[in-house]
């Protein structure tokens, strides 16, 4: 499912119109049936329902949808912010059907509130029909005094089309004010609102509906954005055939459990065995070689040279040739540590790993002190910071990191020529070349502890296993996320990151 700016759904609208030749009155017709279809869903009896409606589209959507209830046996009063004169052409022939049909249908312009707050709060259902994607600038009256006027009646269930009036389509800011839906019906495509804060929570819940737009179109004219679902990577997720054998499935390295921090290493080589991966090898400072080889024995354990001092050091082992051409994949970072010689030591690894390279935690720590030591890279190369550690590579702060994760996210991608993994509250992925996913899947069951490190595993198993990085990263994203999620027995506070490990299998089983 695709993401679009504004603009992006503007030049869809364009094509299907003016090139498949779809008439504009059509898609708007399917827009306000589909809307009406998703309202009638959840109110089995006939309501009472104002619409509000604009002069732009989003108005034209607001009166098929108050025709449709009205058809449908619903009491229907529609309000209009602003002239006939004013409406687009689609919007004034669906206005006109409306009056035929005997609709009371009234203009405000900022005089007549007490008749629309009293209609406001009879309301069962309110429809928000006053803008959508054509908004520009803070509210303008008297659209502000109409928002302004149902947030104050609190009406029973507030219908937004396409978007809430008074949200930024594109930036998710609020432009003064904003209507608080319960239910946004989105046509044809998501839009960057329905994700971004703060207005994503002012959407309430929200659902895509098809407005007849052809695929065509989006074939033709494909956003940058897409929606993570598994019909992006599903062909990669397919049943093992019965003469496979563990080396079909690659080898993958994890780099880090120095002194004290063994289990992020752990976390991470289980996750990967759980995803499938055919052989794992954890690499551990010396000292702590003996520890891991206790917990774990599905994997095999590599010691690193580290003085006595449980940490790495910038040495390699001498074999680290030899060894090196043994795994398909390496992932560095879970619970790696900080240590004399480190930044030499990452630029190593960077060298001599000719496949695929996963970079996490403490291993980008290292890495935001010179990132001009992926150029030379050849290899696809993984980030995977959470807000704090991204904000270190991009020299900036959280609160810049959250104010727009999708833009540093895309910018950090392309300047660095890595694939960003940026987690959090929806994971944004972006490649070197511009696209993005968005994953909406986030669990709370996830902001714990080494669930970062899990993340790792499962992207490295992934990656290990041959999966392009362009849907190994949605595909780990998406099976995370959604193993958090059946994790949660009692409540999301208590889940760990060993029963999201555990719940794998499962989340991989569901999507197959
Ligand atoms: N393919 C699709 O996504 C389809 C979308 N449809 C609907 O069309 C709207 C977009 O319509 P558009 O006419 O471009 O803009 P809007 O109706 O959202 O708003 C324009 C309208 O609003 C006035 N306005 C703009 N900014 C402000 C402001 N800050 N304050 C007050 N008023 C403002 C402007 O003057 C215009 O009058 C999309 O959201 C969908 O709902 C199609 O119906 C189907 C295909
Ligand atoms: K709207």
């Amino acid at each position: 499912m695709v993401l679009c700016t504004a603009q992006e759904a503007r030049d869809l609208d364009r094509y299907t119109i003016e090139v498949l030749g779809m008439p504009g009155a059509a898609l708007m017709e399917n827009a306000g049936q589909n809307a009406t279809r998703m309202l009638l869903k959840r109110f089995s009896e006939a309501k009472r329902a104002v619409v509000l409606s604009g002069t732009g589209n989003n108005g034209g959507d607001g009166f098929v949808v108050a025709r449709s209830l009205f058809s449908a046996g619903w009491k229907v009063s529609v309000w209009v912010s602003g002239q006939v004169e004013k409406m687009s052409l689609e919007t004034r022939a669906f206005y006109q059907v409306c009056r035929n049909m005997g609709l009371a249908v009234s203009f405000f312009d900022g005089d007549r509130k007490e008749e629309l707050l009293t209609d406001l709060q009879k309301a069962d259902v309110v429809v928000d029909a006053l803008l959508g994607t054509g908004v520009r600038g803070a509210l303008r009256e008297p659209v502000r005094c109409m928002v302004q006027m149902v947030n104050e009646a609190e009406p029973g269930f507030v219908l937004a089309l396409d978007a809430p009036t008074g949200v930024d389509t594109d930036t998710g800011a609020i432009l003064g004010e904003a209507i608080q839906a319960d239910l946004t019906v989105s046509f044809a495509t998501w839009k960057w609102c329905h994700y971004l804060l703060p207005a994503s929570e002012f959407c309430g819940e929200v659902r895509v509906v098809d407005i007849g737009m052809p695929e065509e179109a989006i074939h033709h004219q494909p956003p940058q954005t897409w929606v993570n679902d598994p019909s992006l990577w599903h062909d990669h997720l397919t049943p093992r055939s019965p003469w496979s054998h563990k080396g079909t499935y690659g080898h993958l390295l994890v780099l880090g459990g120095s002194k004290g921090m063994l289990g992020a290493a752990y976390l991470s080589g289980m996750a990967a065995l759980k995803s499938g991966v055919g052989m794992v090898t954890i690499g551990v400072p010396h000292g702590q070689e003996a520890s891991m080889a206790t917990k774990v024995t599905e994997a095999l354990v590599w010691g690193w040279p580290d003085e006595g001092s449980g940490l790495f050091i910038g040495d390699f082992p001498s074999d680290w040739e030899e060894r090196f051409s043994r795994f398909h994949v390496v992932t560095a970072g879970p619970g790696l540590g900080r240590f004399s010689g480190e930044k030499a030591w990452l630029e190593r690894l960077l060298h001599c790993t000719d496949g695929p390279l996963v970079l996490d935690a403490d291993a980008l720590n290292i890495l935001s002190s010179d990132l001009s030591m992926l150029q030379f890279r050849k290899k696809p190369t993984i980030l995977t910071p959470h807000p704090g550690e991204m904000a270190r590579l991009i020299g900036g702060t959280v609160k810049d990191v959250e104010a727009s994760r999708h833009r540093v996210a895309k910018e950090l991608a392309e300047k660095t020529g890595a694939t960003i993994v940026l987690k959090g509250s929806f994971t944004v992925i972006a490649f070197p070349d511009g696209r993005q996913v968005l994953n909406g899947t986030a669990s709370p069951a996830l902001a714990k502890a080494g669930s970062g490190d899990v993340l790792t595993g499962v992207l490295g198993a992934f990656l290990a296993q041959g999966i392009p990085v362009e849907s190994a990263a949605p595909m780990a994203v998406y099976l995370h996320g959604m193993a958090g999620r059946l994790a949660v027995r009692s409540s999301d506070y208590s889940v760990l990151a060993s029963e999201v490990i555990d719940n794998l299998g499962n989340a991989i089983h569901q999507t197959l």
